[in-house]
């Protein structure tokens, strides 16, 4: 060991006397639940020891701990805050500011009406099952997920014990230590792993099962439960049938309480309903997006994954409004060799979960990925990620399968971050089709449409109603506007229905809600026919990426962090100088009073020059000081000394090198500005 550190001093003070920064070792290589520590040696992740950090030196913590704590809700301390926002900032200057995107503020409490016409009253919900015995509360899916996992570590062990191999025994044995160092909580839900060999049938159809787990629906989960005997983790007691439970918070609004409200549960519908507005704002021009950074809430039904599934979180979301007949994007060239890896649903529909590198322009022209516009964003996406310090071996990007989109969606992608917890989805990008502006049109009667002078008139087909206004308004009565609306709103493929029926039976069937009203050929009559159009009208598609900051938060903890020295432990946190909560700390060698005057002088020019400073003038040694502000993630110190009270020079350590150099302060300031641009 001696000999290896004396290896790693040498390469961080090479023999010419350039400067070398050194960073934690790569770990591309390594299962993410090892970390690197000393750059020399793999150990597995330790959660744990990364909590508490994050405690002790406030990042966050659960709300009202004093209280006893709620799960799912937490408290940012100054270090989480700093770094949340900072990572907002990037995410303003790379997408609001870079495309010009039109940033708005919208309202959180939400009325009933808007989230009854999104869908979200009535499908914003996940399955939950109960522990018949003891009442414990899970998420149907992911307590299927958590078995099935169990089960197939254990027969991971059982194959690695049977074949005594020394290397597979030697895997198994720190896949075992690793989940040891798991957080104590999840391993309790996830139940005991047994030991126990599966056949080799089984083994393919729980990698199937958890390939496509996100897929399924209610009654799939309630079939595969029975099937493979899921039962509560940690109790085995029985579970009950997977019931629907919808994650909104409900409120009233007003002393009546007869307006009814929610909490949001994404920042979209803000946008959506605004649209018109924000077109007219842009000039009528397309394509343009809006974006919004705020709050949303969700009534998860298990929270126990710390930062990863809370109940109120800080949502970043672009809707970027695009012509559906021209998906093309005019700065798709700029990003389309960006290279990123993919995990196709073809791939996950064959139970495999394997990714292949590709750049975003053989994605797009192979057509795995939709069109230009979603390419552009999900490179995009991943320029960002990038950018705050998210590794790239660690990212993928997941596309839905069929069911798992909503039926409107013509594509979705999933970035995906490796965390200890797994792979994780930080960031949704979907094309979301015309759906949004559609259904709110329809529900206020405000046409959120852009219409297109056209260059030449044009000759288009479509389908042509005419309502018999003599039979209609006697036969509905009071429902008649809304039979008719119902008609003149009606898809391409429902008008190819409702002339097949004419032809056939002569009548058809409207539905609107739970009500049925059944029309004849005497009532409307339908066909295709040919008018001209000198304006196009058209309801724009809308492309999505949603961001969820706290996981994204999370995530670049686990990747940022690592271990420097043997002896005493001591942890860094590499953030990249852009989103560190503090760019430089300050340190006076001692409480001396003639450092006073430099410590007042250079902590208002650091802030002056954008390098945003927190001044350490504790009683604590300076190692103990540069330790501590490691911890926090702070890229530079400067130490004040006696000799900077004779020559103005000050030293400069790099958090992750430790290597100092020593001119001007005016030089240093230099430096980290250049640095840090
Ligand atoms: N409960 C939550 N806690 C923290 N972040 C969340 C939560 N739910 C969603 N997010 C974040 O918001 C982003 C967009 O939300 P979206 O509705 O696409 O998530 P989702 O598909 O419902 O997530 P999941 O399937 O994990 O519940 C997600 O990519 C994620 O980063």
């Amino acid at each position: 060991m001696i000999e290896m550190q004396l290896v790693a001093l040498i390469e961080l003070f090479p023999s010419d006397g350039s400067r070398a920064i050194k960073e934690p070792k790569d770990t591309s290589s390594s299962p993410h639940n090892f970390i690197v520590i000393n750059n020399m040696e793999a150990k597995p992740f330790d959660r744990s020891a990364l909590e508490q950090l994050v405690t002790k030196r406030f990042f966050y913590a659960p709300s009202f701990q004093i209280y006893g704590g709620v799960a799912g809700l937490y408290d940012y301390g100054p270090s989480g805050c700093a770094l949340m926002n900072n990572i907002i900032n990037v995410w303003r200057n790379h997408f609001v500011l870079e495309e010009e995107m039109l940033e708005v503020d919208t309202s959180i409490m939400t009325t009933y009406d808007v989230l009854k016409t999104s869908g979200h009253v009535d499908k914003f919900a996940d399955w939950m099952c109960k522990d018949l015995k003891n009442g414990e509360i899970f998420r149907a899916d992911h307590v299927v997920e958590a078995v099935l996992e169990a089960r197939l570590q254990g027969d991971r062990e059982a194959r690695a014990a049977e074949a005594g191999a020394a290397a597979v025994a030697a895997e198994a044995a720190a896949n075992a230590e690793a989940d040891k160092a798991k957080d104590a909580k999840k391993k309790k839900k996830k139940g005991t792993v047994v030991a126990v060999k599966l056949p080799d049938e089984t083994v393919k159809l729980y990698q199937e099962t958890l390939a496509q787990i996100d897929n399924y629906g209610g009654e799939q989960l309630a079939e595969l439960m029975k099937k493979m005997d899921i039962r509560s983790p940690e109790s085995g007691n029985e579970l009950s049938t997977p019931q629907e439970f919808n994650l909104m918070f409900e409120s009233n609004i007003g002393p009546t309480g007869q307006l009814k409200g929610f909490l949001r549960p994404e920042t979209a519908q803000g946008q959506f309903v605004n649209f018109k507005k924000l077109l007219e704002f842009n000039n009528d021009k397309m394509p343009f997006a809006s974006a919004q950074v705020g709050r949303s809430f969700r009534n998860e039904i298990s929270p126990r994954s710390g930062l990863l599934r809370v109940r109120e979180f800080t949502m970043a979301e672009i809707e970027h409004y695009v012509d559906p007949e021209d998906k093309s994007h005019k700065h798709f060239k700029d990003v389309k060799d960006v290279k990123i890896s993919i995990l196709s649903k073809d791939v996950q529909l064959s139970g495999k979960t394997t990714t292949i590198e590709m750049t975003v322009g053989e994605a797009v022209s192979k057509k795995i990925i939709d069109n230009e516009t979603l390419g552009y964003f999900i490179a995009r996406i991943y320029l960002f990620l990038m950018k705050i310090g998210i590794k790239h071996e660690r990212l993928r990007f997941r596309q839905h399968m069929d069911n798992e989109m909503a039926h409107y969606a013509c594509d979705c992608w999933d970035a995906e971050i490796q965390t200890s917890y797994g792979w994780i989805e930080c960031v949704g990008c979907a094309d979301r089709s015309a759906y949004d502006l559609t259904v709110h049109s329809n529900r206020t009667k405000e046409k959120l449409v852009v219409r297109e002078q056209l260059a030449e008139p044009r000759v288009i087909e479509q389908w042509q109603v005419e309502i018999n206004k003599k039979t209609f308004g006697p036969k509905y009565k009071k429902s008649a506007k809304a039979v008719e609306e119902a008609l003149l709103s009606y898809t391409d493929a429902c008008y190819v229905k409702l002339q097949k029926d004419f032809e056939t039976t002569g009548k058809s069937t409207v539905v609107i809600g739970k009500e049925s009203f059944e029309v004849s050929k005497d009532d409307v009559s339908v066909k295709r026919g040919t008018v001209t159009e000198y304006v196009r009208e058209y309801t724009p598609n809308v492309i999505e990426p949603s961001f969820g900051i706290g996981r994204i938060l999370y995530s670049l903890l686990e990747h940022s962090w690592w271990v420097r020295g043997d002896d005493e432990a001591r942890n860094v946190l590499s953030f990249p100088s852009i989103v560190a909560p503090f760019k430089c700390c300050l340190l006076p060698l001692s409480g001396n009073a003639a450092f006073d005057p430099f410590v007042y002088k250079f902590s208002r020019e650091l802030r002056k020059n954008g390098i945003s400073t927190r001044t350490d003038d504790s009683k604590a040694s300076i190692g103990r000081r540069y330790a501590r502000n490691d911890e926090l993630g702070i890229p530079y110190a400067v130490t004040i000394d006696f000799q900077t009270v004779e020559d103005g020079t000050v030293t400069l350590r790099y958090r992750d090198s430790t290597e100092q150099i020593r001119d001007t302060f005016e030089n240093i300031v230099k430096l980290i500005k250049d640095e840090t641009n």
